[in-house]
């Protein structure tokens, strides 16, 4: 990525991650609620079998309920644990009291002990972000880690993207390596994204 791409995107970043910071407690409890019975009610999801979703850190929309929930239904639930080299595994959870534990960053993560799944079962994927634009772009928390993945799922699988409304802007940079969004959850909005191809 060009030295002038990377500045950019950490300018955008931190632009979208004051907004998202400027949100009360109340508030994003309020706004996550919103933006949980919008997921809920997506064909996309209702459909999906198997959905990895992440479970909230920092200031991100909350996730915990939606988790419960997809285990309830129920469906198969898969989070994410940071690896090296930018590497994200799809771990299969069951109980969320029994399976998790702090990884890196202090993100709730399945325990390593628990069973990797293969990309290919995944039938849904929610994403997170710190901003996002109306054309589908996403900048992240700068890891890559999202990227690398996406490239090891089916291609018809849905990337929805979850965020609040204040982390919305006119353009975010893209690189050549990032994948677009096929849609965007607020607690405003369902956007869907056509496909550049
Ligand atoms: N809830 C949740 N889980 C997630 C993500 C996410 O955005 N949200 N990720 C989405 O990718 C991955 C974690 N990605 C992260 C990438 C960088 C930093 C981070 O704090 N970086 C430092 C700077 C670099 C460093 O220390 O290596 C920082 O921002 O201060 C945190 C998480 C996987 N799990
Ligand atoms: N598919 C990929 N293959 C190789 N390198 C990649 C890929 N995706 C991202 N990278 C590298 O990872 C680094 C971070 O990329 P970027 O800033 O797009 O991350 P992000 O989308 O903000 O992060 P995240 O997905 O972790 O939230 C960059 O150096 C980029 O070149």
């Amino acid at each position: 990525m060009s030295e002038e791409k990377l500045l950019q995107k950490g300018i955008s970043r931190k632009c979208c991650l004051a907004q998202r910071a400027g949100m009360g407690e109340k508030e994003r409890h309020h706004k996550s609620r919103l933006i949980q019975e919008k997921i809920l009610a997506l064909p996309e999801y209702k459909r999906a079998q198997a959905v990895m979703l992440f479970l909230n850190f920092r200031d991100e929309v909350e996730t915990t309920d939606l988790a419960e929930i997809t285990l309830a239904m129920p469906k198969r639930l898969i989070l994410p644990r940071c690896a090296p080299r930018g590497t994200l595994l799809p771990i299969e959870v069951r109980n969320l009291r029994m399976d998790l534990e702090p990884g890196r960053w202090g993100i709730r993560e399945p325990k390593l002990n628990l069973d990797e799944i293969e990309p290919s079962e995944i039938d849904l994927i929610l994403v997170p972000g710190a901003g996002f634009d109306l054309r589908g772009n996403r900048v992240g928390y700068g890891g890559g880690f999202y990227d690398r993945f996406f490239e090891r799922l089916k291609p018809t699988v849905p990337r929805i993207a979850i965020a609040f409304e204040c982390q919305v802007v006119d353009e975010v940079p893209v690189a050549e390596h990032d994948v677009q969004m096929t849609m965007l959850i607020t607690e405003k909005n369902v956007y869907h994204f056509e496909s550049r191809e």
